[in-house]
């Protein structure tokens, strides 16, 4: 039986992918490319909110479903970090990030029959202190290099994180809870309607 997907993701973000598989959404990607330069004076929300609509909205332009883009970044004393561009870049972000705590901003924009629909959530992470060596050794393993700030809460970096307040899922890259409320309102069927 082939299952036809009913959301369009405009992401190439494999996390996005299996977190929506994780709640039952058959998607197709359709993977968009934006500028994502930070604007002078544009704030860490403002930011990502942009993004997360460039990419629905750019996503649109190539299917006819609801299309659902998503952006992350890590905000630290104000200062946005996104992905790490080399080694010596990871290795300041995370000293940077070590015996802190900082704050995880995910947008989501979905766009549908009833518009574009937006939500932000914001969830702060506490990280123990991490050692020089340690963040060496987190570099070889290959896992900081595509994410915001320089780690994974889902994978190797769990250990580093001593708590966090807020949606799991959201530094991850989606947040499950706000982003099944915009499916619903846009019409999106969630397992919840199946039976
Ligand atoms: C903080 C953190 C971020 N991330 C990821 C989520 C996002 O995929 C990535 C931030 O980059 P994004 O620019 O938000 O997304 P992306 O480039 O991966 O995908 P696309 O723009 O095509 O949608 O960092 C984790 O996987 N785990 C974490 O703990």
């Amino acid at each position: 039986m082939t299952i036809t997907a009913k959301l369009c993701l405009a992401s190439a973000s494999p996390r996005r992918l299996e977190l929506l598989s994780s709640i039952g959404v058959v998607v197709e990607t359709r993977p968009v490319d934006i500028d994502e330069s930070l604007r002078h004076g544009e704030t860490p929300s403002e930011y990502v909110a942009r993004l997360a609509r460039g990419k629905a909205l750019a996503g649109a332009c190539l299917s006819t479903l609801p299309v659902l883009g998503a952006d992350t970044v890590v905000v630290h004393q104000g200062r946005v970090l996104g992905k790490p561009q080399n080694r010596e870049h990871a290795r300041e972000m995370l000293t940077a990030l070590s015996g802190t705590s900082h704050e995880v901003l995910t947008a989501v924009a979905l766009s549908g029959p009833v518009g574009l629909l937006e939500r932000c959530v914001t969830t702060r992470v506490c990280m123990r202190e991490i050692q020089e060596r340690e963040i060496a050794a987190y570099w070889a393993t290959g896992e900081p290099e595509d994410k915001a700030g320089g780690y994974a809460i889902q994978g190797l970096a769990a250990i580093f994180v001593e708590r966090i307040e807020g949606s799991h899922s959201a530094v991850v890259g989606l947040p499950l809870f706000e982003t099944a409320e915009l499916l619903q309102r846009q019409g999106v069927p969630l397992w919840t309607a199946m039976s």
